[in-house]
């Protein structure tokens, strides 16, 4: 895996967390490769190491063995039937980070009989602590499966979904969730300043509220349920809070929201589908 030839096309903010995570894992800088318009994401990706970085996406395609699409997916269609030709003569393993693009979709725009890992990885892959879901097309091998697990195991846990559509529900559930938690850390330092507590009191509180129960979550052997109750001590503060919480629909709340992003996710899949 060390001499495997990586590349990237679109070298914004996924690429440069991915190229981070492959870096801090110990692969060499030499071996990554990548291309975007912008001079000054080309720059921001050459402070991560000393990769190849370049404008001309056929380059890549032609030098690597695995390129990752990085590019939104609004622009992977053109970018796709760019680097059409390049790719069905050099037959890469294509991996894909793109919310939306089925990898039906992806191999036409490339010209077909391409090994496609379809994947969602989130923000948190800047600090290696990121949670991806991958789904291989039938073109991939398992040489290749092991390939991509390799790139993905580099910025955090990652596992395989079986059926394309569970990527559906990835999206929904741990590729948005990042915002999700934020959201619930914005409203709580929120209500702790109109409690009396300074800006700067509330954010730390909050902070490190949210670090100290993820890890308890992640590092116990017991679940989430049983860690809230342990919190929650009869008749006192926390059951009053979690009781107001339950009475206001929050688990409904929380599922229609999910399910909301899920259907946003299949929308964008039939939108760009053309
Ligand atoms: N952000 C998130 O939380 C997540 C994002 N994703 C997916 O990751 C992908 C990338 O997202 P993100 O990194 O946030 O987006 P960015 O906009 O930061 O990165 C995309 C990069 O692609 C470049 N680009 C545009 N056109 C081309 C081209 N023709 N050839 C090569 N590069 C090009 C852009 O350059 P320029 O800016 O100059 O246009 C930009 O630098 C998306 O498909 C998204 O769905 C997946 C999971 C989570
Ligand atoms: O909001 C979005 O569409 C992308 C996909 C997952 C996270 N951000």
């Amino acid at each position: 895996m060390l001499d495997l030839k990586i590349g990237f096309i679109g070298g914004g903010n996924m690429a440069a967390s991915i190229i981070g995570g492959l870096i801090a894992s110990g692969v060499p800088a030499e071996n990554i490769w990548a291309s975007d318009p912008s001079t000054e994401s080309l720059s921001k990706l050459t402070k991560l190491g000393a990769i190849h970085a370049g404008k001309d996406n056929n380059a890549v395609i032609n030098t690597v063995d695995v390129v990752v699409m990085a590019v939104k997916p609004q622009v992977m269609k053109t970018v796709a039937n760019d680097i059409a030709a390049a790719a069905q003569k050099a037959k890469p393993l294509v991996i894909s980070i793109a919310a939306g693009i089925t990898s039906d979709s992806l191999n036409n725009w490339l010209g077909g009989k391409i090994a496609i890992v379809r994947c969602m990885p989130n923000t948190p892959a800047l600090l290696q602590c990121g949670a991806t879901a991958l789904y291989a097309n039938t073109s991939v091998s398992s040489i290749q499966r092991q390939q991509a697990e390799h790139i993905l195991s580099a910025v955090g846990i990652n596992l395989w979904v079986e059926s394309e559509a569970q990527l559906d529900a990835v999206t929904a559930l741990s590729g948005s969730g990042p915002a999700y938690f934020f959201l619930l850390m914005e409203a709580m330092q929120a209500s702790g300043e109109a409690m009396g507590l300074s800006p700067e009191q509330s954010q730390k509180l909050t902070l490190q509220t949210a670090l100290g129960a993820a890890r308890m979550a992640v590092e116990s052997d017991v679940d989430a349920a049983e860690l809230r109750r342990r919190v929650t001590s009869p008749n006192g503060t926390t059951e009053r809070a979690i009781g107001i919480f339950e009475q206001g629909g929050l688990r409904e709340l929380v599922d229609r929201a999910l399910t909301g992003a899920k259907i946003r996710s299949e929308e964008l899949a039939q939108e760009l589908d053309s």
